[in-house]
């Protein structure tokens, strides 16, 4: 029998190629190891604990985690996930560890309906080949957007696209820290363990390395700092949708716009956020799908689902969240932070990386703090601004004043000298000069993250770690008070 959705292009359904790694996967010895044998169209839900090992192997059959084959016989360390292996034909796997949680579960209609939303695109792909789905996925917190996202770029990487992953979540970095928006086009299949891979680094690294572009939000919620946060999506879209004009497969295969919770929430009127028409004007979006509520759609497609003026309507999808989808509660998004910054200097248990250490006297590092919002001048961030939103110019709030302070306001930065307050914490480096104005220093892309490991107030030094050897030169760096400060991450 022909499973729903397994007939649709783009999905060639293949043995798993990657060959058995061998036998050096050893339980430690306490650890009970289990089978469990999964029927078609099941999943195995787990939630683990971060440094507690939770190994899982595939014995046979075939599996996925959100849309990436799990080879045969190779262990995946999935301690402090949680998450789901899927598997359409049935599968058997090995378990080792203890989870918080897991169970085998058959309720899983909602990855049929992920396979027609790949399928959806991989028309759009073929019918307009030179104008791919930009599709935005809006819901809010913990209702699977990311994961959805994760597993229609990995079938579409499988099936040959290159699709571009945009991450609007600054609470959760994509081949970046928390504290940044990025993009990725995927020239390669991700990783099991570690999802969208690790950030490129100086040195040689077994996987392919992708490279993404960073724009630097230090702050948690786009309404801490909306003007900031639209000023940079507008960056991003820009840099993003002038890429694929260069590179006729990526822009075939596509945009993928993951935002988020806050902004899938609707006021009492049911008004959308003005920051998300803001993103879906920015983005060109062309698929709206929507994992929110039933008023969160319906807002959607009465604003968007019929033409209107010059605007092309465009269609609003509701796809429902997937049953087994977690709550994930602020001490586990905590150390899902840590362990995001950890990864990006130390890389993962398949790949690890040696940070650089550079230690700098006080006078010579120029550092801007990233002020929080001063005054309450947004009184409203719900809306629909229909025609001021498409119109919005990031230039038009630009103070012109330099951040070091000459002039009469400064908005966005202020000069700061380094102190142990900093301890810990991230610093953005961007590619602009240190010298350059406020609006500069808030729209360059960044070039790397350092991590602040030591601040010697008595003897004016600091001392960073760096992915790469190299200094910086004459670059502005900017210090947000947030994300917090890691404090483990040196020993
Ligand atoms: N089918 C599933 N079974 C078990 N866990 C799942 C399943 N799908 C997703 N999850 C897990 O649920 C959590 C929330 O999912 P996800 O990150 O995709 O949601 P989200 O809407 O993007 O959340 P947020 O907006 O808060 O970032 C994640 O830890 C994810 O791995």
């Amino acid at each position: 029998m022909a499973l729903p959705g397994l007939s649709l292009p783009g999905l060639g359904l293949q043995p798993a190629s990657t060959p058995a790694q061998g036998n050096s996967f050893a339980p430690p010895i306490e650890q009970v190891t289990r089978t469990e044998n999964l029927p078609a169209r099941s999943e195995w839900r787990f939630e683990t604990s971060f440094g507690s090992p939770y190994n899982l192997r595939l014995l046979g059959g075939h599996a996925e985690l959100f849309g990436v084959e799990l080879a045969t016989n190779q262990p995946y360390d999935l301690s402090g996930v949680q998450g789901a292996i899927f598997t359409w034909q049935g599968c058997q796997l090995e378990i080792t560890g203890e989870a918080e949680s897991e169970y085998a579960a058959e309720e899983t209609e909602y990855a049929t309906e992920w396979l027609n939303l790949h399928g959806m695109l991989e028309t759009l792909r073929s019918e307009r080949p030179s104008d791919g789905p930009r599709m935005l996925v809006v819901g809010s917190d913990n209702t699977g957007k990311s994961s959805l996202i994760r597993s229609v770029a990995a079938w579409g990487v499988k099936a040959g696209r290159t699709p571009t992953v945009v991450n609007l979540d600054p609470r959760q970095g994509l081949l970046a820290p928390p504290s940044s928006l990025s993009a990725v086009t995927l020239g390669s299949q991700m990783e099991v363990e570690t999802g969208f891979g690790i950030a490129p680094t100086s040195g040689p690294t077994s996987m392919p390395v992708k490279t993404p572009l960073i724009y630097h939000y230090p702050y948690a919620s786009p309404t801490d700092r909306p003007d900031v946060y639209k000023a940079l999506a507008t960056r991003l879209a820009l840099s993003t949708t002038s890429k694929l004009e260069e590179d006729v497969t990526a822009k075939q295969s596509g945009l993928m716009v993951d935002t988020p919770g806050s902004l899938g929430l609707t006021d009492g009127k049911g008004n959308i956020s003005e920051i998300l028409h803001h993103l879906i004007s920015e983005f060109s979006i062309n698929v709206i799908v929507s994992l929110g509520p039933e008023r969160l759609t319906n807002s959607l497609s009465k604003r968007y689902s019929t033409a209107k003026g010059h605007e092309e309507a465009i269609p609003v999808l509701r796809i429902a969240k997937p049953g087994g989808v977690a709550e994930r509660g602020e001490p586990h998004m905590k150390q899902l932070r840590s362990r995001q910054i950890k990864q990006y200097f130390f890389g993962s248990a398949n790949e690890s990386l040696n940070p650089h250490s550079h230690s700098i006297p006080f006078d010579n590092v120029v550092i801007y703090g990233a002020k929080p919002l001063a005054s309450a001048t947004e009184t409203s961030s719900y809306g629909a601004a229909e025609e001021e939103e498409d119109d919005y110019d990031p230039y038009t709030d630009n103070p012109t004043t330099t951040a070091s302070g000459s002039g009469t306001s400064n908005a966005f930065f202020e000069k700061v000298t380094p102190s142990v307050a900093m301890t810990a914490s991230l610093i953005a480096i961007k590619f602009c000069p240190a010298n350059s104005d406020e609006s500069t220093i808030r729209d360059s892309a960044v070039m790397g993250f350092l991590y602040v490991a030591d601040v010697d107030e008595g003897r004016k030094k600091v001392r960073f770690l760096a992915p790469h050897p190299q200094g910086w030169g004459n670059r502005a760096l900017v210090w947000g008070g947030w994300p917090e400060a890691v404090v483990d991450l040196v020993t």
